[in-house]
């Protein structure tokens, strides 16, 4: 198993996440490179959750030959997965290649640069919210690949947990995150298991992560 636990979040530490996240990181790789390698690192990130976190159980199969025992994976079929639009839509495709029925949720939130506030952390506009029933059975899955203040976090996480009981599992997973906003959605969601690639260093004064990997969304969607 490649997932490490330390003080502020659990680490995906698989040598190809590790290996993806660089590339991602480089200011040379160009968009289409940007999105495939994203779309990449969620599909690790979706294996090792499956190894890491998810269990099986031995079933009897019939081979062409002879009847034989197997282990499947529980609850596959009871995954949800929430896209935080925009930048983790290539992520969530990748996620979607370990888990192809989970049910999607889809939230538009974006974060107000200009009206950064005193504490550090930024307004959220949230545009557009569309989600599945969340059930006792399921493995929740909040992708966004930066977690960088925790505003848009906490702001999808409040939407996520209106009204849904507690599920199996609930996973925030993200590429990049840096140490303000895991601390500050662990004190506000005690009950979820924050999954990232990468701890970085700090938020510099206008709340990007360093080193980071600049803006995702305008990387993966060239809009700058
Ligand atoms: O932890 P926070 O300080 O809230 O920052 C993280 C958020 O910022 C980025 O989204 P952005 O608002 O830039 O929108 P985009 O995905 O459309 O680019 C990123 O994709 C996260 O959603
Ligand atoms: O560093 C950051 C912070 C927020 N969003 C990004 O895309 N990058
Ligand atoms: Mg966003």
């Amino acid at each position: 198993m490649t997932i490490e636990d330390r003080d502020e979040a659990h680490v995906v530490t698989h040598a190809l996440a590790k290996d993806t996240l660089s590339r991602l990181r480089d200011v040379e790789t160009e968009q289409v490179a940007f999105r495939k390698g994203l779309v990449k690192l969620g599909r690790i990130c979706g294996y090792e959750i499956i190894d890491g976190r998810m269990e099986t159980e031995y079933v009897s199969i019939d081979t062409p030959l002879e009847e034989t025992m197997g282990e499947r994976v529980k609850g596959l079929d009871d995954v949800v997965i929430i896209n935080v639009l925009r930048a983790a839509t290539p992520f969530v495709e990748g996620l979607l290649k370990a888990f192809p029925r989970a049910r999607q949720g889809v939230i538009s939130a974006s974060r107000d640069e200009s009206a950064r506030k005193e504490d550090g952390s930024f307004p959220i506009t949230v545009d557009y919210v569309k989600l599945p029933e969340i059930t006792e059975d399921d493995t929740v899955i909040v992708a966004d690949p930066m977690l960088a203040t925790g505003s848009t976090m906490c702001t999808v996480l409040d939407h996520v947990l209106e009204n849904a009981p507690e599920p199996e599992r609930f996973i925030v997973l993200s590429a990049v995150s840096a140490p303000d906003g895991l601390l500050r959605v662990g004190e506000e969601f005690d009950e979820v298991d924050l999954l990232t690639v990468a701890i970085d260093d700090h938020l510099d004064d206008d709340g990007f992560i360093v080193p980071g990997l600049g803006d995702a969304g305008d990387r993966a969607f060239r809009t700058q």
